[in-house]
């Protein structure tokens, strides 16, 4: 006999096939779909599991951000380097390089000018670990130590940096998918170049993109509805309210670092991540 609890976990498994499926056919708004079939599907214990993971607003996602630095003492390097290979994993796990259709499994990492950029530098370290070939285009470099040192690491890698961004059509044949790891939860206002240009290609491109943490330049609460559309988001800590908007394949959480009492003091209701997981598949 099957107890009440294997049911539920039935249910959980049918609902995130299903929602896979119709992610595929790429049906939009998705979120509000697979949330109406958790709705659906779980009354109880185990709709807690996915349904009510809090979005976070910008002001939370900074507070939250802060409060890591200042109160739980760690350091940014620490928690970047946990979120570049969070996102490196979840990449890995989307797209393996067996599925990537050029010779050498190529990607572009496009990195912003704060810590989203350095998640982006990190996961590129790690790509490259994996087997991928990335390349990086890193426009505006900040003048700290860290992202000197990251930088130095990725050259050190024999990893490539560009100097400008290609055109759309190079990008498409010189490269399997795009890392945007432009902007996160500080994004404000309209882009400011060079990052303008460079997003106005990116639209125009046709190989997946994969976003950290935000769509970069998308409104960190409201989305947008002409900007880039990813094929994958890699939430960081917790989903912010703009990737209800969301509606590629994948949607994965990484930056498995939070203490219990801060997830407890934001009611983050964060998912359990699997064994010693450093992501796990939202959708
Ligand atoms: N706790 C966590 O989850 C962690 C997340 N991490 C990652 O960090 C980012 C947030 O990093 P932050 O440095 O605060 O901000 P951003 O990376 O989003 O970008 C800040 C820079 O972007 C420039 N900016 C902002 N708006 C615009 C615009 N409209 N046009 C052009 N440029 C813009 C801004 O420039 P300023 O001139 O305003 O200074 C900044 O240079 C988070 O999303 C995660 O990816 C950590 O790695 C680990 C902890
Ligand atoms: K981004």
């Amino acid at each position: 006999m099957l107890s009440v609890r294997a049911l539920f976990r039935i249910g959980f498994l049918v609902t995130l096939r299903a929602t896979t499926v119709l992610s595929r056919r790429r049906a939009c708004p998705l979120v509000s779909v697979t949330n109406s079939l958790y709705k659906e599907c779980f009354s109880g214990q185990v709709s807690t599991m996915a349904q009510s993971i809090k979005y976070l607003g910008q002001e939370e996602a900074q507070q939250i951000d802060e409060e890591l630095f200042s109160e739980y003492g760690f350091s940014v390097d620490q928690l970047m380097e946990l979120a570049g290979l969070s996102c490196a994993t979840a990449i890995t796990r989307a797209y393996p390089t067996s599925s990537l259709v050029k010779a050498r499994p190529s990607l572009l990492v496009i990195c912003g000018p704060g810590n989203n950029g350095g998640d982006g530098l990190v996961c590129a370290r790690h790509l490259k670990l994996f087997g991928y070939a990335p390349t990086i285009l890193y426009p505006k470099r900040p003048n700290k130590l860290l992202f000197q040192g990251l930088t130095t690491q990725c050259e050190k890698m024999d990893i490539p940096f560009l100097t400008e961004m290609p055109e759309a059509m190079v990008v498409d044949e010189a490269y399997d998918m795009v890392i945007d790891a432009i902007f996160g939860f500080s994004f404000k206002g309209a882009v400011r170049e060079p990052f303008g240009s460079i997003l106005d290609v990116l639209k125009k491109t046709t190989v997946p993109i994969v976003s950290i943490d935000i769509p970069s330049g998308w409104d960190v609460e409201q989305g947008s509805t002409d900007g880039l559309q990813p094929d994958m988001l890699i939430s960081l800590t917790a989903p912010k309210k703009s990737a209800k908007h969301f509606c590629g394949r994948y949607h994965y959480l990484g930056g498995r670092f939070v203490p219990p009492a801060m997830e407890k003091k934001y009611q983050l209701n964060l998912p359990p991540y699997p064994n010693t997981d450093c992501v796990y598949q939202l959708q």
